[in-house]
């Protein structure tokens, strides 16, 4: 079967560091594909550059700092960042499918689902998706919010094996750069830690959304579903051809356990929560240690209003997020079951839905 790689390009790849789209620079990342693709590797491109590109075509207009003048730059620029795609791609007779995404889309299971089916029938047409987030539409709620996150979520959805995030730097660094001279390239991390976390500093330039962090962040999600994703520096996107074989100058992220399953992912990382159900201990346990179901017995209150098949978070008794998983009961039901014996639930309700609140197959421990 042949391997899907998903490729990120920063602002900061896309201008080179200056306030325009770098065609030339474009065709090379078009040419690196194309040789990908002839190489047997299925592609996704997730491309930022809308805002660069409004910004480019309205001549660097003066715009209050607020949500909707860069909604404005985007809804003005994804065209043009569409159109110049397709004409680059076309040199090599490549076809492209824009998919513009937003949290939305993501966090409701048939979106999701059909944001998946919609890809798959692209790749298996020989077609390049080119994913960027819906800005023009999106405010802060629905929000994925930068595009290292939509890799990640890209390469879950075309089951991905690589996700290759290019930027202005060669990788992770021990600090920033940018800032410090002696800042070391960190080449393989394992496992994602706090302590990581805290060398990200912010973006790079004014275009850039997040800087490392929300790429360790990404990483972190591309880990779960057992994928690797690398950060490159996209000044030559040839490194591509290295990367693939493991090798050359960047930081890998190596998958090292085995991947959740795709439900528990979008669970994990995308899924929208309706409400809480505060456990005791010893439901805390049974759940993280031993991968057990959550039965009425352990629960101690509910918040928020959530329905039979909702989402909802499982949290300790200082509000600790624990889990997620997919409620068998409402609210209002968990209500008159909580603390009670699970042989009790139909004298208690008049009708029993099985005897666990969330079964441990619609769970997923965060942080797993
Ligand atoms: N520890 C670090 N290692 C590397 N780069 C870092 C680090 N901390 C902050 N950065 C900054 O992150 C920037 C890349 O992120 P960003 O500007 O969001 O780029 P992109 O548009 O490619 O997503 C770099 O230019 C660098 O200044
Ligand atoms: N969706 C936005 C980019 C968001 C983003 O994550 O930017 P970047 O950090 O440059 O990858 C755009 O097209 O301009």
């Amino acid at each position: 079967m042949s391997k899907t790689i998903v490729i990120k390009l920063g602002s900061s790849t896309l201008t080179l560091g200056s306030k325009h789209l770098n065609h030339a620079h474009m065709l090379e990342v078009v040419r690196v594909i194309a040789g990908l693709k002839k190489a047997g590797y299925k592609v996704v491109l997730v491309s930022s550059g809308a805002v660069a590109a409004g910004r480019e075509l309205l001549g660097d207009p003066q715009l209050p700092a607020v949500l909707s003048s860069k909604q404005l730059l985007a809804s003005v620029g994804q065209g043009r960042l569409i159109e110049i795609w397709e004409s680059l791609f076309a040199i090599y007779d490549i076809h492209i499918g824009q998919i513009l995404l937003t949290g939305a889309d993501l966090d409701d299971r048939e979106r999701f689902l059909n944001a998946r089916d919609t890809l798959k029938a692209l790749l298996d047409f020989n077609i390049v998706p080119v994913i960027n987030e819906n800005d023009a539409v999106c405010i802060q709620e629905i929000k994925v919010g930068d595009n290292d996150n939509l890799a990640a979520i890209s390469g879950i959805l075309a089951e991905a094996s690589q996700v290759i995030l290019f930027t202005d730097q060669k990788g992770l660094y021990t600090k920033d750069p940018r800032k410090f001279k002696d800042a070391k390239l960190i080449r393989e991390v394992h496992e994602i830690t706090d302590e990581l976390y805290e060398l990200a500093g912010g973006a790079g330039t004014s275009l850039g959304t997040g800087g490392m962090a929300t790429k360790i962040k990404a990483a972190s999600t591309a880990l779960k579903a057992g994928m690797e994703l690398i950060i490159a520096s996209g000044a030559k996107p040839e490194i591509v051809f290295d990367l693939v074989k493991g090798e050359g100058e960047a930081t890998f992220f190596k998958p090292t356990h085995s991947p959740l399953m795709v439900k528990k992912l979008w669970l994990s990382t995308m899924a929208k929560s309706s409400g809480q159900i505060f456990i005791d201990d010893g439901a805390k346990e049974a759940i993280i240690k031993n991968g057990a179901s959550l039965l009425p017995s352990g629960i101690i209150k509910v918040a928020g209003e959530f329905y039979r098949g909702s989402i909802v978070t499982l949290c300790d008794l200082s509000g600790k997020k624990l889990a997620k998983g997919i409620s068998r009961y409402s609210f209002d039901e968990v209500d008159r079951i909580k603390r009670k014996k699970s042989q009790d639930i139909d004298a208690i309700l008049g009708f029993d839905h099985g005897a666990v609140v969330v079964h441990r197959d619609d769970l997923v421990v965060l942080g797993s």
